[in-house]
């Protein structure tokens, strides 16, 4: 259905804000303290909380109705914390609440651009031992490939069960996320772009990749572009990361290299990410790459930073690029002040990037 494209108010900007489970609530507060100083002076920040994840489907049995999706449409942005429970909980159907709520919404609301940019900041704790100058940034694709549910199983529970899940990719899809991926590329310093795929074994999907890839690049003859199969991606990333500047690729595979990526860097609880609309038609979703960290929930100790510079996303997004710019340049200084010895408690760091805006 065509939309409207989104026009923002100059003296305000709406979030529907959905903490979510485990970490997600912890974390989120941080963003959100951290976004109502970093924000324009000038710019009221009006926010709406949704609740939604397990503990209301525990509740409801609800995941996403259509009247509070409808509502949410009507924001700005959303920043989100994560959803889903401890894998194998018997009380959560398996990917109820990741298919239902958090993929519902990132098709629903066009999220084609799923954005994970990859630096090492002075001060994080790289595993390797020398990273080099790392900065790169992952375009995978949002709203296709393996997650859009597009499979079944026949005779389930059976010794003679079968079980499909179908990687779906149109031209369309890949096109218009392939496009935004050059349109990166061109406005960074290096100008390169990296396609990633297993186009040596899923040749039906790889070849829509690959030649769409190649189309693009033909208006773009400013970027180097080359290939990498997403095996040899993980070598790459721990051997040289440095190599890549722009990683455009599907669903499934952008989903894996980023949780990599996010280890290399400092950890998953630096690792920011956006789930964006560029058409405009409805609000884009920030949110850190992590989930909902079961094993640490409710204790006070999950690193805030990813979900913070999610934040600093959101900003740009808006059309705020100082302040975004400032909100990560806060997070830079407080990471190369943070001892590695005392573990921080989640508010602790809230509070210092948001002092370091006040
Ligand atoms: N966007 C979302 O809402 C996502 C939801 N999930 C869901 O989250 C649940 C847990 O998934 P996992 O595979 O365990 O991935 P996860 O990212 O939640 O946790 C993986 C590991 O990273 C640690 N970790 C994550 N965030 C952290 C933070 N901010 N600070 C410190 N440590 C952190 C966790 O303690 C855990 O050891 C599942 O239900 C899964 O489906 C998983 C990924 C994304
Ligand atoms: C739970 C998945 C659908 C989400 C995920 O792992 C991700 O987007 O990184
Ligand atoms: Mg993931």
């Amino acid at each position: 259905m065509p939309q409207t494209p989104l026009t923002p108010r100059p003296d305000a900007v709406s979030l529907a804000v959905i903490p979510g489970d485990g970490i997600g609530p912890e974390v989120t507060a941080e963003a959100v303290k951290v976004l109502e100083v970093a924000a324009p002076s000038g710019v009221k920040v009006e926010q709406n909380r949704y609740d939604l994840g397990a503990e209301r489907y525990l509740a409801t049995g609800e995941v996403l109705p259509d009247s509070v999706l409808a509502e949410i449409r009507g924001h700005d942005a959303i920043l989100l914390g994560a959803v889903g429970g401890r894998p194998g909980d018997p009380a959560l159907p398996p990917g109820l609440l990741e298919r239902g709520l958090l993929l519902r919404l990132r098709f629903e609301l066009d999220h084609y651009v799923n954005l994970r940019p990859s630096r090492i900041y002075p001060g994080a704790a790289s595993p390797l031992a020398n990273p080099g100058e790392v900065d790169f940034v992952v375009v995978r694709e949002g709203t296709e490939g393996p997650y859009t549910g597009n499979g079944g199983a026949i005779r389930p529970g059976t010794p003679h069960e079968v079980a499909t899940e179908v990687s779906l990719n149109t031209a369309y899809g890949v096109e218009r996320v392939v496009r935004d991926a050059f349109a990166r590329a061109q406005r960074r310093p290096a100008k390169k772009l990296t396609l990633v795929h297993k186009t040596n074994v899923l040749v039906h999907a790889g070849a829509v990749w690959w030649r769409i890839t190649q189309e693009v690049a033909a208006e773009f003859p400013e970027i180097t572009v080359d290939y990498m199969h997403v095996d040899a991606v993980m070598i790459h990333l721990v051997t040289n990361p440095s190599r890549f500047d722009v990683i455009v690729t599907d669903n499934l595979f952008g989903d894996i290299v980023t949780d990599l990526a996010a280890a290399i860097t400092g950890g998953i609880g630096l690792a920011a990410s956006g789930n964006v609309n560029p058409d405009r038609t409805a609000p884009s979703m920030f949110e850190p790459v992590h989930g909902s960290a079961p094993d640490i929930a409710g204790q006070g100790v999950a690193d805030p930073t990813a979900a913070i510079l999610s934040a600093g996303l959101l900003l740009d997004h808006l059309g705020f690029a100082d302040e975004a710019a400032a909100l990560e340049a806060a997070v830079i200084a407080d990471l190369a002040e943070r001892d590695p010895g005392r573990p921080r408690r989640t508010s602790e760091t809230g509070d210092a990037v948001a002092a370091r805006l006040a």
